[in-house]
C-alpha cells in the first residue's frame, strides 16, 4: 500500500508512534488514532447478547483494524469473538442460535461469510455452505435470496489482449486496438461509467451486452443445494420470506418488462434534453408482488406509484411494510397494505421527518429510526396512521443501527453526541431503561476535553428556520475574542449534527470557535427542504451560511475580523463561491472542490446530481451550470486559500482545484494546493490513516497561521 521509502519506519519495520501526553488537555493530532468507532450492533435472537463491529486504527501500520466484538446485554466487559490477525465485521446471528455469522475476507475459503459455532465453540472461524444466507421465516428452517441464474459471460481464454492490463484491454464494442498487445498499457475507454470514486477506473465490457436477471432461489438449512424459484427475464428485489414460510414478497418492475426492456428504456430517456412535463412527471418504476414459496405466478400486490424499498411481513403475515417514496422531490414515507391488496395506508402522514430503516417487531409494533434535523432517534409508529410517530430513544445525539431480539423486547444501538465517540446502547424496545454497554473511548475521552457545542436555530430568507451549532474553543476564557471558522457539509443533501466530530474537535482544540450549520438543501429535514435549493444552488443556501455567520460575528467573544470558512465537495464548491462574493473571510480552505460545473459534469462519476438538480445536462441549461461556476468571477478572489485534493477523487476530479489554484496563482492571491496520494472523495472519512491526519494537520495550520498568526 505504501512505498517503503516515503514513510518513516522503525528497526522493526513498523513506524515509530510517539507517546501522548497525559490530559486533561486539547486534542493533539495523535488522538485521531486512539478513537474507537462502534457500528452493526446485531442483539441475539434470545436477547442475551449484543454483537457488533469494532473498528480502530493501527497507527504504526497506517490502516485501519476491524474486529466482531460481543457484550452481554446484562452487562460486563465485551470480549473480541475474532481473530486480531484478520478483517471481521457485520456480525449476525443464526435464528436458531448455533451460529455468529460475520464477514471477513480471510485466506482458505469461499466468499466472505464466516461463522463461530455457538454450540461448539472451536475458537477458529468457519464456513457453513449448508446455512444459507438471506430471509427466513419464524422457524428458521430455510431461506430465500436472489441471484443470476446464468453465468457471467467469459471471455475466450485464447483472446489475444488477456495478457494486456485490464484497462488497456479494447472492449467489446471499440474501432480501435492496440499496435501490439505488450505495447500499450494505458486506459481504452467506449462505455460512459468507466470510473467510479470508490473503486477507480473500471474496465470495458469485452463481451456483448447481456442481462442476467435476478431469481428467487431458496435453500434448506442443513442442505447445500439451492432450489431455483423463478426463471424470468425481470429481477427481483429486496425479497422476503412470510413468518409461515409460504410466500416471498419482493420488488419488480412495475408491468415485469425484461430487464433489457427496461434498461434500453431508461438509456434512451436518458438520451433525450430535459422536458419539464415528461421529467417532472410521477413515474411508477417498481411494485411489490407476491409468489408462492415453492414458485409459481406471482401476484401484484399493489400498483403505487413511486419507489418501493425496505420490504417487510407483519409478524402475522397478513400484511407487509414499505418504505415509499412517490417522487424524488417528496419525503419518504412508511406504508403498510393488506397481502391480499387495497390501498396502502401511510402511516406517518405530513410528519416532517423521512425514516432511515424500518422494523415490524414480532410484537406487532413498527419501529424506525430518523434524523429529526441534526440529530436522530428511535421511533415508533401509529398503525393507524392518525397521529404522529412516538419518540422512544432520542435526546441531543444520533442514533444508528437499532437491532432487536426475536421477541421485540430489546433494542441495541449505537449513539454519538458532541463530546462522545460512538459506543454501544441497549434498551427495552418501548425505549425504557436505556444502559450503555461500552466504553471503548475511555481513555482518550479521559485525557481529551472535546470541545462541546451549543445549538440554536434562526430565521433566514422566505423565513425558513435554519439549525446550527457555534463549537466552543479549546480553553474558552468568558471575556476573551476568539477566531471562528465556518464549516460548510457536502452533498448538498446531507447534514451536520449532533455528533462528535473529529474536523470540529480538531479546529476547536486549536483555540478556535466552529460554526455549523444545515443550510437549506440539507437532509434530515423533510424533503422540501431538501429540494427548496434545485437550481439555487449559491443563492438563499448562501444567504443560510451568511446569516448564521452575522449573528455569530456579533457577539462579543467572537473576533469578527478573524474568521476562516472550510467545506468539501458541495461545500467545497460553495467556499470558492464564497471567496468571490466576500472578502469577510481572512482563510478559505476549499476541500474535494468543484469551481466549474461543465468541467465536474464531464470529469464526475456523478452527472444524475447536476442533471436533476440543474434541469437537464450543460447543453440544456449552459446558462445555469455557467452562472452556478466559482471560476467564472475567480478574478473577485482576494483571500488565502488552501486546496485540498485527492488524485484519485473521481466524484470532484482534481480540474477544479487545478484552474482554482492557476488562476489565484496568477492574480497574486496566496493559495496552496495540497495533493493527496492514493485517495479518493473520501479521505477525509476513510483515507489512509497517516494522510488523513495529515490533512486535519495542515487545516489546523492554515487557519492557526491567518487568524491566530501562529503555526
Ligand atoms: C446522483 S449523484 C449523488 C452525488 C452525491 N450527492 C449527495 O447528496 C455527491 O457525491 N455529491 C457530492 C458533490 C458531495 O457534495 N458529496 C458530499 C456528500 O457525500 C461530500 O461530503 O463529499
Amino acid at each position: 500500500l505504501l512505498g517503503a521509502q516515503a514513510v518513516p519506519r522503525s528497526a522493526t519495520g513498523a513506524a515509530a508512534v510517539a507517546p501522548l501526553p497525559k490530559g486533561p488537555r486539547a486534542m493533539v493530532l495523535g488522538d485521531w488514532y486512539r478513537v474507537v468507532n462502534v457500528s452493526s450492533p446485531a442483539v441475539s435472537p434470545d436477547g442475551k447478547r449484543v454483537a457488533m463491529t469494532v473498528t480502530r486504527a493501527v497507527e504504526s501500520e497506517n490502516r485501519r483494524h476491524s474486529e466482531v466484538w460481543v457484550v452481554n446485554t446484562a452487562g460486563g466487559e465485551p470480549q473480541r469473538w475474532t481473530a486480531p490477525s484478520t478483517e471481521s465485521s457485520t456480525p449476525r446471528w443464526s435464528p436458531d442460535g448455533k451460529y455468529l455469522f460475520f464477514a471477513s475476507t480471510r485466506a482458505g475459503g469461499r466468499g466472505n461469510t464466516w461463522a463461530i459455532r455457538l454450540d461448539m465453540p472451536s475458537g477458529e472461524a468457519v464456513q457453513v455452505p449448508e446455512y444459507p444466507t438471506g430471509s427466513m421465516p419464524t422457524d428458521g428452517s430455510f431461506a430465500v435470496f436472489t441471484d443470476a441464474a446464468v453465468p457471467a459471460p467469459q471471455v475466450p481464454s485464447a483472446d489475444p489482449f488477456n495478457t494486456m492490463p485490464a484497462m488497456a484491454r479494447p472492449p467489446f464494442d471499440a474501432i480501435t486496438r492496440p499496435a501490439a498487445a505488450a505495447r500499450f498499457d494505458g486506459r481504452h475507454v467506449v462505455d460512459m461509467n468507466y470510473k467510479n470514486n470508490g473503486t477507480g477506473f473500471v474496465p470495458g465490457r469485452r463481451v456483448p451486452r447481456t442481462w442476467r436477471p435476478q431469481q428467487l432461489f431458496r435453500q434448506s438449512v442443513g442442505d447445500t443445494s439451492k432450489k431455483q424459484i423463478t426463471s424470468t427475464a425481470y429481477s427481483h428485489r429486496g425479497a422476503v420470506v412470510s413468518p409461515d414460510g409460504k410466500w416471498v414478497a419482493f420488488i419488480a418492475d412495475a408491468r415485469l418488462r425484461s430487464d433489457s426492456v427496461a434498461d434500453l428504456e431508461r438509456d434512451s430517456l436518458a438520451r433525450l434534453p430535459y422536458d419539464k412535463v415528461r421529467d417532472e412527471a410521477e413515474r411508477n418504476d417498481a411494485d411489490i408482488y407476491v409468489i408462492d414459496a415453492n414458485g409459481g405466478t406471482p401476484r401484484k400486490v399493489i400498483d403505487w406509484m413511486g419507489a418501493e424499498s425496505a420490504l417487510t411481513w407483519s409478524p402475522d403475515g397478513k400484511s407487509l411494510a414499505f418504505i415509499g417514496r412517490p417522487v424524488r422531490t417528496k419525503s419518504a414515507r412508511i406504508y403498510t397494505v393488506s397481502v391480499a391488496g387495497g390501498a396502502p395506508r401511510n402511516l406517518l402522514g405530513d410528519w416532517q421527518y423521512e425514516p432511515s430503516d424500518m422494523d415490524w417487531l414480532s410484537t406487532g409494533a413498527i419501529q424506525f429510526t430518523a434524523d429529526i434535523g441534526g440529530r436522530s432517534a428511535l421511533l415508533r409508529a401509529d398503525l393507524t396512521g392518525k397521529t404522529a410517530p412516538k419518540e422512544l430513544v432520542g435526546g441531543r445525539r444520533q442514533l444508528r443501527g437499532a437491532s432487536y431480539d426475536a421477541a421485540g423486547k430489546i433494542v441495541a444501538y449505537t449513539a454519538t453526541s458532541m463530546t462522545k465517540p460512538t459506543e454501544l446502547f441497549v434498551a427495552n424496545a418501548d425505549g425504557t431503561g436505556e444502559r450503555q454497554l461500552t466504553s471503548f473511548n475511555k481513555d482518550v475521552n479521559a485525557d481529551v476535553v472535546w470541545s462541546d457545542a451549543d445549538r440554536f436555530t434562526y430565521k433566514s430568507v422566505g423565513n425558513m428556520e435554519i439549525e446550527g451549532w457555534l463549537m466552543k474553543p479549546y480553553g474558552y476564557e468568558a471575556g476573551k475574542k476568539y477566531p471562528m471558522v465556518i464549516y460548510i457539509h457536502g452533498g448538498p443533501h446531507s447534514a451536520y449534527g449532533e455528533g462528535w466530530f473529529d474536523e470540529f474537535q480538531n479546529l476547536a482544540a486549536q483555540g478556535m470557535f466552529v460554526l455549523f450549520t444545515n443550510p437549506r438543501g440539507s437532509s434530515g429535514y423533510g424533503a422540501d427542504f431538501t429540494y427548496s435549493t434545485r437550481g439555487r444552488w449559491g443563492m438563499e443556501d448562501y444567504d443560510d451560511l451568511m446569516k448564521a455567520v452575522d449573528i455569530v460575528a456579533a457577539r462579543p467573544d467572537v473576533d469578527s475580523t478573524r474568521m476562516g470558512a472550510t467545506g468539501g465537495s458541495y461545500g467545497g464548491f460553495m467556499t470558492t463561491w464564497m471567496a468571490t462574493k466576500t472578502t469577510r473571510f481572512k482563510a478559505i480552505q476549499t476541500d474535494r472542490t468543484i469551481t466549474d460545473w461543465t468541467y465536474w459534469y464531464g470529469a464526475s462519476d456523478a452527472q444524475g446530481l447536476t442533471e436533476f438538480e440543474f434541469y437537464g445536462k450543460p447543453w440544456d441549461n449552459q446558462a445555469l451550470y455557467d452562472t452556478l461556476s466559482p471560476i467564472r468571477y475567480v478574478n473577485k478572489v482576494k483571500t488565502p486559500m488552501l486546496i485540498v485534493q485527492s488524485e484519485e477523487d473521481h466524484r470532484t476530479p482534481m480540474g477544479s482545484a487545478e484552474i482554482w489554484f492557476m488562476s489565484l496563482k496568477k492574480q497574486g492571491v496566496p493559495v496552496e494546493l495540497v495533493r493527496y496520494p492514493r485517495s479518493n472523495h473520501d479521505l477525509s472519512r476513510t483515507g489512509e490513516p497517516w494522510l488523513l491526519v495529515d490533512r486535519l494537520g495542515r487545516l489546523r495550520q492554515w487557519f492557526s497561521h491567518w487568524l491566530i498568526g501562529k503555526n
